[in-house]
């Protein structure tokens, strides 16, 4: 993919459904009684892998073109396997399916691609293995291919160690088949998806501060509808917030306020950015988001907004290299984690644009506001990282090439043309 300088963007324009909220819709839709409809699914590879591992589980998972229908299975109706289910390159359906297969009576075994192989499994195995689950894997049980036999779960009471949603919601969702209580405690508020979805499905799941408990229990078939996602919609926002006269309205995006740390940040750096049409669907906050272009400035981000614009660092980067100053990005170690170790792939690939950033062992520093060079740069199959480096390509003298961009159909398929649809 290649992009070149723009004047502006201007429009109306919607971006793909919700990711965390896909999956999970595929997930609970699969073990609740009766059919789920959902609409607004996203169809990116990551959300397809979910609907694959759960047909591999002997779920009948329709696409009609408009809406995905689940005949669900009930708590105990999924079947054992015949063959490996493959997750791909998506780490929320390897860790939220181990949540699920952990309470099964039968063997499952998840692969991966290269970047999920290497990503860290001991975080849900731990757990999991704690409340009675056989888990096994590569590496002394820490990397996938896992190897699950699930089954006699009992509650337990866990503090996770990280603000992870995945670590997270594989302990909720082996809650849903252990006997007692299973109690899960946050550092920090983490996306709560999973914790609406329950509910949204009929079940019964409390919160009280940051801790979390749910039950053994049967889940019932719903009508989903996904919003737009915004970690999607971020390139959109920092692209329009950083380029003058621009103005963008981004309709039907999910804002639950676990996810908007992006707004919080941008608004900070100066970003004229207001929100309209506010609603709820299914549990969650939507709205229109409506940006126009201006100067942006520096901002420190660290501490409990992290996990609330974990996904969005990439391209709050690329916002930090245009704005007036110096950004800081502290406590956001868990990059490390993600499809590629995104500390690393973000410094390494705008160096070559020649933006000035620095590594941190726990985030960045950039400062601006930078001439962004053209030239060719790399994703290393992360799709985060390939989209942000396609807005800098907006910024640029010449053009930005960047290798490996299809990986950006992991989480937004038509992104290219919807981006030609709103530049001038
Ligand atoms: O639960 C989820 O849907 C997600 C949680 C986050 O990961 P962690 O739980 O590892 O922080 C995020 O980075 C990922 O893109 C999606
Ligand atoms: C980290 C991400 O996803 P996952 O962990 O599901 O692979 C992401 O989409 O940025």
């Amino acid at each position: 993919m290649i992009t070149r300088k723009v004047h502006c963007l201007q429009g109306n324009m919607t971006v793909p459904g919700d990711k965390s909220i896909s999956h999970r819709s595929i997930m609970l839709a699969s073990i609740s009684q009766g059919k789920s409809v959902i609409t607004g699914f996203l169809r990116g590879e990551d959300c397809l892998s979910t609907i694959e591992c759960f047909r591999g589980l002997g779920v009948q998972i329709t696409d009609n073109g408009d809406e995905i229908i689940v005949e669900g299975k009930g708590i105990n109706g999924l079947q054992e396997p015949k063959d490996i289910l493959n997750a791909g390159n998506s780490g929320t359906t390897m860790r939220l399916m181990s949540g699920i297969l952990a309470g099964q009576d039968f063997l499952s075994i998840m692969t991966g691609d290269d970047s999920l192989r290497s990503r860290p499994m001991a975080r849900i195995a731990s757990p999991l293995k704690e409340m009675g689950a056989k888990i096994d894997g590569r590496c002394n049980g820490k990397s996938a291919p896992l190897v699950i036999r699930g089954g006699n779960l009992k509650g337990i009471e866990y503090r996770l160690p990280v603000a992870s949603a995945q670590v997270k919601s594989a302990v909720i969702l082996a809650g849903l088949y252990a006997d007692g209580t299973t109690t899960i405690e946050e550092p920090v508020p983490s996306r709560d998806h999973t914790e609406r979805m329950v509910k949204a499905f009929g079940g019964n799941i409390k919160r009280e501060g940051n801790k979390i408990t749910v039950e053994k229990q049967e889940l019932y078939g719903q009508t989903v509808r996904v919003p737009g996602d915004i970690s999607s919609a971020a390139f959109f926002m920092v692209a329009a917030a950083a380029k003058e006269n621009s103005h963008l309205r981004i309709k039907n995006v999910g804002l639950n306020p676990t996810r908007t740390g992006i707004i919080d940040v941008l608004k900070e750096m100066g970003a004229d950015i207001k929100l309209e049409n506010l609603n709820t669907s299914g549990g969650e906050e939507i709205g229109d988001i409506i940006i126009k272009g201006g100067k942006l400035k520096g901002a420190t981000i660290g501490g409990e907004i992290i996990p609330r614009l974990i996904d969005e660092i990439p391209i709050i980067v690329v916002a930090a290299a245009l704005a007036e100053g110096t950004t800081l990005i502290t406590g956001a170690e868990e990059l490390k984690h993600k499809e590629s170790n995104r500390i690393l792939t973000v410094v390494e690939e705008l160096t070559k644009l020649g933006i000035k950033i620095e590594e941190l062992s726990d985030g960045m520093m950039i400062h601006g506001p930078n001439i962004i060079k053209g030239g060719t740069v790399n994703s290393y199959g992360d799709h985060r990282i390939a989209m942000a480096l396609a807005i800098c390509g907006l910024f640029s003298e010449g053009p930005v090439k960047i290798e490996n961009s299809e990986c950006i159909a992991v989480s937004f398929p038509n992104f290219e043309e919807t981006l030609r649809k709103i530049i001038f």
